[in-house]
């Protein structure tokens, strides 16, 4: 196992007063985030939590550039991601969605899809590269050989991750990754994200509805309702202390009760 990579507090994504507007088929407006600003640090997860539709997942998306703000901008690493070449943007950062998508073929086949893709040398199966990602998404290399689509979904949602993560990308966007998995898959997934992170320096944003996940994992959290950030700060601190009316009344959810332990 390498070296964990310390965080530095450099923030790695800086959003600085988002805003988003769609227009929709009636041609009304409607304002989906509004001065949306934070930033995320090397080497710690982030969360971004909050009610349904509040904006989370039109949030990260705009990250590695799904799509554009309708004001504001997003640096990555100092530099505005709006004038950045896009191929250069999806190298440097990597999304992991709620179901995993496996391409036909084996394991190590969907491992070195990516690394084929852009014509680098591709890493065979007893290699440092595809061994060290094994380790940290938490697969056994026997299942190297399977067919990606004969995994288990929790299988599939780790493959992912080491998919996303093997080419070591700066940034690690996952949305919802764990709403598809029990809770100790979950777990496991978690625990992967956490080894990924440290020893990998990344800065990982996750949005998640999972109160005792970003409890568990994240460093920071965001909370974010109706489109604003209402509360942010570190996890630990923003869930047992909350200060907003809004996340005190999110956090009193009788479905959430019990969660953030
Ligand atoms: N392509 C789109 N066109 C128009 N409106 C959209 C589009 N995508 C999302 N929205 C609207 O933007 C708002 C925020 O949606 P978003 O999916 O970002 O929220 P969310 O917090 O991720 O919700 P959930 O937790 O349910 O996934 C919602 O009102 C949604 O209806």
């Amino acid at each position: 196992m390498t070296e964990i990579v310390p965080p530095d507090g450099q923030p790695m994504v800086q959003v600085e007063g988002v805003g988003l507007t769609r227009t929709d088929g009636q041609g009304r407006e409607a304002v989906i985030l509004s001065e949306v600003t934070f930033s995320a640090a090397k080497g710690r997860i982030t969360a971004i939590v909050g009610p349904s539709g509040g904006g989370k997942s039109s949030l990260i998306r705009l990250i590695n550039r799904l799509d554009d703000p309708t004001t504001g901008r997003i640096l990555l690493g100092g530099e505005d991601i709006a004038g950045m070449d896009p191929l250069l943007l999806r190298r440097r950062v990597a999304m992991v969605l709620q179901r995993p998508f496996m391409f036909p073929g084996t394991l190590l086949h969907n491992l070195q899809r990516p690394l084929a893709y852009r014509r680098e040398a591709v890493p065979d199966a007893g290699s440092v590269e595809v061994r060290r990602t094994l380790e940290l998404a938490r697969l056994a290399p026997d299942l190297l050989e399977r067919d990606a689509r004969s995994l288990s979904i929790g299988q599939q949602q780790r493959a992912s991750l080491a998919r996303a993560v093997i080419t070591s990308p700066r940034v690690l966007l996952l949305d919802e990754p764990t709403s598809a998995l029990d809770r100790p898959t979950g777990d496991q997934l978690a625990a992967a994200l956490q080894d990924i992170c440290r020893h990998q320096g990344m800065a990982v944003i996750l949005v998640t509805h999972d109160l005792r996940l970003a409890g568990k994992i994240a460093d920071d959290l965001i909370y974010l309702e109706a489109g604003r950030i209402r509360e942010a700060g570190p996890a630990a601190h923003v869930l047992a202390e909350p200060a907003s009316a809004e996340l005190i009344g999110f956090l009193a959810e009788p479905e959430r009760e019990g969660k953030h332990g």
